[in-house]
């Protein structure tokens, strides 16, 4: 396999905004460690281990309390590492897992059992071969109860989605807004998509997140803050926010973590929507039970 790749900031500031008591980093993944939890032969790309150790350190030294760990494609549909880090969080996380959809109900069962409340569905062409909408379907209507759908594609895919999203039989997280192009503003042509998107069902949320890779004219992502604050405004209780540490394949660009959480207080300006984006909303779709 190809050289591994370390896409994290070795030493990020501590942020100058302090999230509030119960805060979730509801976008985070771990990478093995190999020597336990080697990787998918299909992996696109090849990391330094990130394990469950690294995570909750940086969970501590940004402010969070919790960690919401999704499934990273470099694991492929073995939840093992992932569930390991569930395993040694004490109970301070939850996770998103990433199934073959012929799983069966005894396995989605253990896997709720292990912590997952979600599944993911990744339609990145440079992260998976396959998403077969048929199949994915199929599963979501199986999921355990309470179980929710996480789902990443880019913007150009979206109207490509849009009866399949409609479909899906439970509520639907979108990945990162699905990556809009910030650099056209607030009412640009990818956050109106979005927001049709949002308006035409009451159970779709999103992730105000990642302005490293949404942003191009880097931090302090100006444009990013400008084109999303108004969605967070809007849409407050259907919001949830992470790191995305450790940022696959962010390996050129290495954000500043303590610099992504000052992000917060810039889409989120007031205490009542930090306390919803960071405490209420993710608590529940991961801690209702
Ligand atoms: O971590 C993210 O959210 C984004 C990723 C990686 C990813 O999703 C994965 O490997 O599963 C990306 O854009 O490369």
């Amino acid at each position: 396999m190809s050289e591994r790749i370390t896409s994290w900031h070795s030493n990020p500031s501590k942020p100058k905004f302090s999230p509030p008591p119960g805060a979730v980093d509801a976008h985070c993944h771990v990478f093995g460690p190999e020597v336990d939890f080697p990787f998918s032969p299909k992996a696109k790309y090849h990391p330094e281990d990130a394990g469950p150790d690294m995570l909750f350190a940086l969970r501590d030294h940004l402010g969070f309390s919790r960690n919401v760990v999704v499934q990273a494609s470099c694991h492929g549909t073995d939840n093992a590492a992932t569930l390991n880090a569930i395993a040694q969080s004490n109970g301070k996380a939850r996770g998103v897992a990433v199934v073959d959809p012929a799983i069966s109900d005894t396995e989605l069962q253990k896997l709720h059992e292990g912590g997952m409340r979600g599944v993911r569905f990744n339609f990145l062409k440079r992260l998976v071969d396959n998403a077969p909408k048929d199949q994915f379907l199929d599963v979501a209507g199986r999921l355990p109860k309470g179980w929710h759908v996480v789902i990443y594609f880019e913007a150009d895919l979206l109207e490509e989605l849009r009866p399949f999203l409609a479909a899906i039989p439970v509520p639907v997280v979108v990945d990162h807004m699905g990556r809009p192009d910030v650099t056209q503003g607030p009412d640009g042509a990818d956050m109106k998509a979005f927001r049709k998107l949002l308006k035409s069902r009451d159970d779709i949320w999103f992730k105000p997140t990642c302005p490293d890779r949404l942003d191009p004219s880097g931090d302090p992502w100006d444009a990013f803050a400008k084109a999303v604050a108004p969605l967070v405004a809007d849409y407050p209780d259907r919001c949830i926010w992470g790191t995305d540490w450790p940022h696959p394949n962010q390996q050129t660009i290495l954000p500043d973590d303590g610099h992504l959480v000052d992000m917060i207080p810039r889409i989120a300006p007031t205490a009542e929507l930090q306390q919803k984006l960071l405490v209420n909303n993710p608590d529940r779709l991961y801690w209702a039970d």
